[in-house]
């Protein structure tokens, strides 16, 4: 069974859309994110068949489930995953890593493409898929009758980059990404604000994360702007984000039953922000991959693991006296509005209080989201609290702890493996939730998703390790590419305040050039 229609989570109504819609609308006009409403459903000895696939098979495989062969054919499927992973340094793509013999705890090293970072996989692919829809829209057209997407996105360091190495130099496309100033590492900005094509512009807003999201999120819902400069979306509010994402907890699963036999019961520890990854998952999940436990592992900026024990959705624990987000050691999960929690909480709504309904489940999610809008919070009904934790599980890790579990896992590694912070977040809570299983739980197996690479955030890892004898992070963390970056001229532009306005005015200035 394939799932190939596409509708809002705020739908109050039945229409569906195409997928080539929904990569190119990005965020519907309602407000919600696009979600498929049927999700396809594997069955074991499908699963089974799937084993011993590359990680570019499995790849087509999960697409194919979810994009009609009349949008894209089956050869042009093939080219398109062939050319997106043939960036990647590894011959897995992403492979995994035993840290802990005795834990049987791996790492999903996600951190082999082209900017170190988690995102390639999906924007690696996002990419190439803007430029064979628009390729194909625009063939026999020229001048102004071409079809353009001007891509808006927001990053707290890593998607940016991601995003603008997989759009870079493409033909109808202008990339705008929005980073706080000040609240990413100097090598994400580097990153960032290096690359010389045209196409590509970064806008470093005073403000946070959040406030850049927000930005972006209005953009959208700006009709006007919207239908003179056709905005496309790069964040995990695009549906193909989430998509892309899928396939390596089906690669990571194989690989992990290959070194630890059949009877192993999967649990996933994923570092959480904007909820994007460990939706991959829940996805992965839903389809039949036979996964225990999805654990969401936060930083201070907790909302997640709060809604998971509290069953409040609000941005601040009424404990805390200062209401902002707080600037921790693993900077890109500083948010606070959690974008992808909404499709998670439009499948809790409808297998719950909506009784299986699609329209009153949008009807439901509308006004919970008006709530938190107006409010700050909103207050989940224990049947879809309940519902949430049979599939998950959550974990909050101070930048303390932080910064001990990065010497641990570099102390007690034999080769001294050395992790980033949201790595970290994950491992510590893949320690705790192994200290309180039981002897009985023997075969329970984790994999906690190791999100970007360690030599994008010198700072906190160096101050874990500077103290270990022989440790030198130039040369046994920094690769020679990243080292590179520092002697490139940069190119910031600087928004002195979150405003909406001041942000569309960069733009229309930058494509009236
Ligand atoms: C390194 C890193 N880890 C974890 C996350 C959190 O992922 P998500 O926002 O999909 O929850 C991000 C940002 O998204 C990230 O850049
Ligand atoms: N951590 C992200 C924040 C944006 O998240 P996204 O997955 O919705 O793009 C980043 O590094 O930019």
């Amino acid at each position: 069974m394939s799932s190939t229609s596409y509708r809002s989570s705020r739908s109050l109504d039945t229409k569906q859309l195409s997928f080539e819609d929904v990569v190119m609308t990005g965020l519907a006009k309602d407000g919600g994110l696009f979600l498929p409403s049927q999700v396809p459903h594997l069955s074991p000895e499908t699963i089974n068949s799937w084993k011993d696939l590359t990680f570019q098979e499995l790849a087509f495989n999960v697409l194919r489930l979810y994009i009609k062969d009349q949008e894209i054919p089956d050869a042009d499927l093939k080219s398109l995953v062939e050319k997106s992973y043939s960036t990647f340094r590894s011959k897995d793509v992403t492979p995994i890593k035993l840290i802990d013999e005795k834990k049987s705890l791996y790492l999903l090293e996600l951190f082999h493409g082209p900017t170190y970072a988690f995102k390639d996989v999906a924007l690696q692919f996002v990419g190439n898929l803007f430029e064979y829809f628009l390729t194909r829209k625009n063939a026999g057209k020229s001048g102004e009758d071409r079809d353009t997407i001007t891509v808006v996105g927001a990053t707290s360091g890593d998607t940016g980059s991601a995003a603008i190495y997989g759009l870079r130099g493409k033909k109808d496309v202008s990339v705008f990404i929005l980073y706080p100033t000040g609240r990413i590492s100097p090598i994400q900005e580097e990153q960032m604000t290096t690359v010389e094509d045209k196409n590509v512009h970064t806008l470093s807003v005073k403000g946070t994360f959040d406030d850049c999201q927000d930005i972006v999120k209005q953009i959208f819902g700006d009709a006007e702007f919207n239908s003179k400069y056709h905005v496309g979306a790069v964040n995990s509010i695009n549906w193909a984000r989430i998509l892309a994402q899928m396939t390596y907890y089906f690669y990571s699963y194989f690989q992990l039953l290959k070194a630890e036999g059949e009877n192993s019961k999967v649990r996933y520890v994923v570092p959480s922000g904007n909820f994007g990854d460990i939706l991959a998952g829940y996805y992965a999940k839903e389809m039949g991959l036979p996964i225990d436990k999805l654990i969401i592992a936060t930083n201070e900026n907790d909302i997640l693991d709060r809604f998971l024990k509290s069953g409040t959705y609000e941005k601040f624990s009424p404990e805390v006296e200062v209401k902002e987000v707080k600037a921790t050691y693993s900077p890109a999960m500083d948010i606070l509005i959690s974008s992808n929690f909404e499709r998670l909480l439009w499948y809790l709504i409808r297998d719950t209080i909506a009784e299986g309904d699609d329209i009153k489940a949008g009807k439901e999610l509308n006004s919970w989201m008006q709530q938190l809008k107006e409010t700050g919070s909103v207050t989940a009904p224990k049947a879809v609290v309940d519902a949430a934790k049979k599939d998950f599980d959550s974990e909050r890790v101070s930048d303390e702890v932080t910064v001990e579990t990065i010497k641990q896992v570099y102390a007690e590694n034999p080769d001294n493996y050395v992790i980033d912070p949201h790595t970290a977040v994950g491992v510590q809570t893949a320690f705790r939730n192994i200290a309180k299983d039981s002897d009985s739980d023997s075969n329970i197996r984790y994999i906690s998703l190791s999100t970007a690479h360690p030599a994008k955030f010198s700072e906190v890892v160096n101050k874990a390790l500077n103290g270990f004898d022989g440790y030198s992070f130039e040369k046994d963390v920094l690769p020679e590419e990243l080292k590179a970056l520092a002697l490139k001229e940069k190119r910031i532009k600087l928004i002195d305040e979150a405003s909406l306005e001041k942000v569309k005015g960069a733009i229309i200035e930058e494509l009236s050039k």
